[in-house]
This record gives C-alpha cells, structure tokens and sequence, in this order.
C-alpha cells in the first residue's frame, strides 16, 4: 500500500503526518528532514522493548545522536514526577534547545513528551511516534500536550504543534485488544461529531477493522487525521470548533478524574460519556432514541463500554465543574444535532444532568 502524507496547517506551525505500512520504511525516508542532529527519545517501559531499537537504528541512519529516557507506564504516570524524570534526562545528557524531544508511545507518552518540549529552555521541538491507535487517529495531531493533576485531567499544559508526526500501521500489531478497543472510541467520536458517512463506513467495516486489515485501518486513520487537521487548521486554540473534538469527554474526564486515573482507560471513558452526550442530544429533542441506539450498538460492537459507573450526583458536578469548556462558572457540553453533526450547548442545568448522568 502506498505511503499517505497529510499536512495539518496549524496557525502556529504547518507540519506533515506520515503514514505507511511500516514505521521503519517512514522514518528511513522522513526523519532526517524534522529532527535536529541531537534527540531525546522518550518512551516507557511497555515500548521500549518493542520499538526502541527501530527508532535509534533509524536515527543512527539519519545520522542523528540520540540518546534515550524510560518512564514508567500508564496513566497513573501521567503526572509531574513523570515531567521531572524528562526534565532530569534531558539535562544529564546536556540537550540543548534545539535537541529534538520524540514521543515514542500512546497518548500518555506523547501528551507528556510535547508539554516537557514546549517548556524545556521554553521550547525544544518534538516529534511524535504514536504507537496506539488513540495516539494515531487522535492525541498525536494537534498540539494538545498535558499532565493531569489529581483533582482534574489534563489540566496542566500548553498548545504545542510536533515537527511531524510519524505513523507505522504495523506498531498496532502489537497491541492489546482492549488498547484497541480505546482507541476506537476516539475513531467513533469522529464519525458522531462530523460526518454520518463514516458512521456508515464503521458499522460495514467493524470486522474488518478489528482483524487489523490494512486498508481499513489506513482509510480510518487517514480519515480522522484529516478531519482533526481541518479542525487544528482552523481553530487551533480551541476557541471555538475544535470544542467538539471533546464530544462525551466532559463526562468522560469526570469517569476517570473519580475512577482513578488508568481504571478506565481514556477511550473507554470516552466511550461511556458519549452514550451520556447522545442522551442529553435526546433530551434536548434533537436524536431520537434510534439514532442513540444506533450509536450505542457501534460503541457496544467496538468492545467499548456504554453504561457509565453510578456516582453520587454531587460528585459529577464538582467534576465537570473542572471542565476546560466551562466559562464563567457556566459548564458547555458538546451534544448532537444529528448523528454526525455536533454543536456546543450552554444553559443545561442540574436538573437536565440529573436525568442524564448514573447517580446514586
Ligand atoms: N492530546 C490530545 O489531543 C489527546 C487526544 C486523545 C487522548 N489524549 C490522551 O491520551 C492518553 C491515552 O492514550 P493511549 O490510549 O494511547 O494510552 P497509553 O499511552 O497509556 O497507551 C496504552 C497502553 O499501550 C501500551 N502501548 C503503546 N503502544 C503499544 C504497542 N504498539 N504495542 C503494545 N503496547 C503498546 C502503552 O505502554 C500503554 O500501556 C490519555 O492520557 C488521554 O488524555 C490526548
Ligand atoms: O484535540 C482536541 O481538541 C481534543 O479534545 C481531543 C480529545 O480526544 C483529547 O482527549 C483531549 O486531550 C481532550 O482535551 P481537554 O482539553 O478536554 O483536555
Ligand atoms: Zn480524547
């Protein structure tokens, strides 16, 4: 299969997505145009053992030093002690500002690597290598970098655009099933926010999907990519449209925030807070409860979760309270029009969550 390259024309920084069959076959002809003669690579304890040794014979290849930095896995991990362990690599091994940082791994990995870059010496370059299918449809386009804190996620971070983003279909291979499974909640997501089409090519392509058939997963990866970049291109900051790429996340943040970070995985959480989005698009009278239903059952067939834990009510509000979106004390959700097509609502009040949310 022919490689694909798209090009996500962020305000701030214009770079390539590479996408092939196989990680190494993009790096040998890529890397040595967006990284710097010293990099850092930064990856965990899970990866490493499977695709280190690539990327440094790739960047020997390029003619790039590197050196590298091993983080414990998990989003547990996700934190600032885990920032400091960077900071730590990078300054022993005497990186500079222009020594490129890659993230080697999921979304844990690359939200972590991008916020240590753009504040390393105030903002090394990065590259990121996404390993999961989350990182590769989702966290590795677009600049969102963070660290969680205990009481919310990803509340710590900055806007910062990678040089380039590297993806090899054959990383998911490896992969565990319910890793997968995750990282199509963030796939479905695309479909229900933005285009009814792909709904449709989901529901025909499920299996085919899930056996990891190249076509499929070029075609969904390519597909998501190119709708984030449209959105990044086009509201880089999120000051208005790229807020629906967070459709079921206020409830799904909550999910994970209370659950303990990495009991539900991200996309499981995602998946769960979409059912919840779908049925405040129901009460608002915009979806009916087929088209919920229709929802339901590709999120059910993706291995995904569709009822959310029970929680005291109480505690799902302080939770969503914490919400990036929610401006001047006021919380904004993202619902549906219709399938694929959402909006940012605002005015939902405790009673309209009430009847949404599981609550004890
Ligand atoms: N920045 C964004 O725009 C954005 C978008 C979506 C999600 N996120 C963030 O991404 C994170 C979730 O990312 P994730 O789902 O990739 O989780 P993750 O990074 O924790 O990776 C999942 C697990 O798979 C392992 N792994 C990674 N690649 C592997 C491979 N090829 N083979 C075997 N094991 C592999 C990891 O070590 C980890 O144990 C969350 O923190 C979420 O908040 C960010
Ligand atoms: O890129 C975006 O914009 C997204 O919202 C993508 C989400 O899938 C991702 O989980 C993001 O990190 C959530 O953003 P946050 O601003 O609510 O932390
Ligand atoms: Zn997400």
């Amino acid at each position: 299969m022919s490689p694909l390259t798209l090009t996500v024309d962020a305000p701030s920084h214009s770079y390539p997505i590479f996408i092939d069959t196989h990680l190494q076959a993009a790096l040998a002809r890529e890397l040595a145009q967006y990284c710097s003669r010293k990099a850092a690579i930064v990856t965990n304890t899970t990866i490493a053992p499977l695709y280190l040794e690539q990327v440094q014979a790739a960047c020997k290849t390029a003619g790039i030093d590197s050196f590298t930095i091993i983080l414990p896995d998990g989003e547990a991990h996700k934190n600032w002690e885990t920032l400091n362990l960077i900071f730590d690599g990078l300054l022993q091994n005497h990186a500079e500002r222009s020594t490129t940082l890659i993230a080697l791994g999921g979304g844990v990995i690359g939200d972590m690597v991008g916020f240590a870059a753009a504040t390393y010496q105030r903002g090394a370059p990065f590259i990121q290598i996404p390993t999961t299918l989350l990182s590769q449809v989702d966290s590795s386009v677009g600049g969102k970098t963070a660290i969680n804190h205990p009481l919310g996620k990803n509340m710590i971070g900055a806007f910062y655009q990678p040089q380039a983003v590297f993806i090899g279909l054959d990383s998911l291979k490896t992969l565990p099933e319910r890793e997968f499974a995750a990282g199509m909640a963030e796939v479905i997501k695309y479909a229900l926010l933005g285009d009814v089409e792909f709904l449709s090519y989901l529901e025909n392509h499920m299996d085919a999907i899930q056996a990891q058939d190249a076509q499929a997963l070029r075609h969904i990866i390519g597909h998501c990519c190119q709708m984030k970049a449209d959105i990044v291109a086009e509201d880089e900051k999120e000051h208005g449209r790229r807020a629906l790429l967070n459709l079921g996340h206020t409830f799904g943040h909550a999910i994970e925030t209370e659950m303990g970070y990495g009991v539900w995985l991200h996309g499981e959480a995602v998946a769960a807070g979409m059912v919840l989005a779908c049925r405040l698009s129901e009460q608002l009278g915009n979806i009916s409860t087929a088209d919920s239903q229709r929802a339901i059952d590709l999120i059910a067939r993706a291995q995904l979760p569709v009822d959310a834990p029970t929680f005291a009510f109480a505690t799902w509000l302080e939770h969503m309270q914490h919400d990036k979106k929610v401006v001047n004390g006021e919380m904004r959700f993202v619902a549906l029009q219709q399938l694929g097509a959402a909006y940012m609502v605002k005015g939902i009040t405790a009673a309209d969550l009430r009847t949404v949310v599981p609550h004890a």
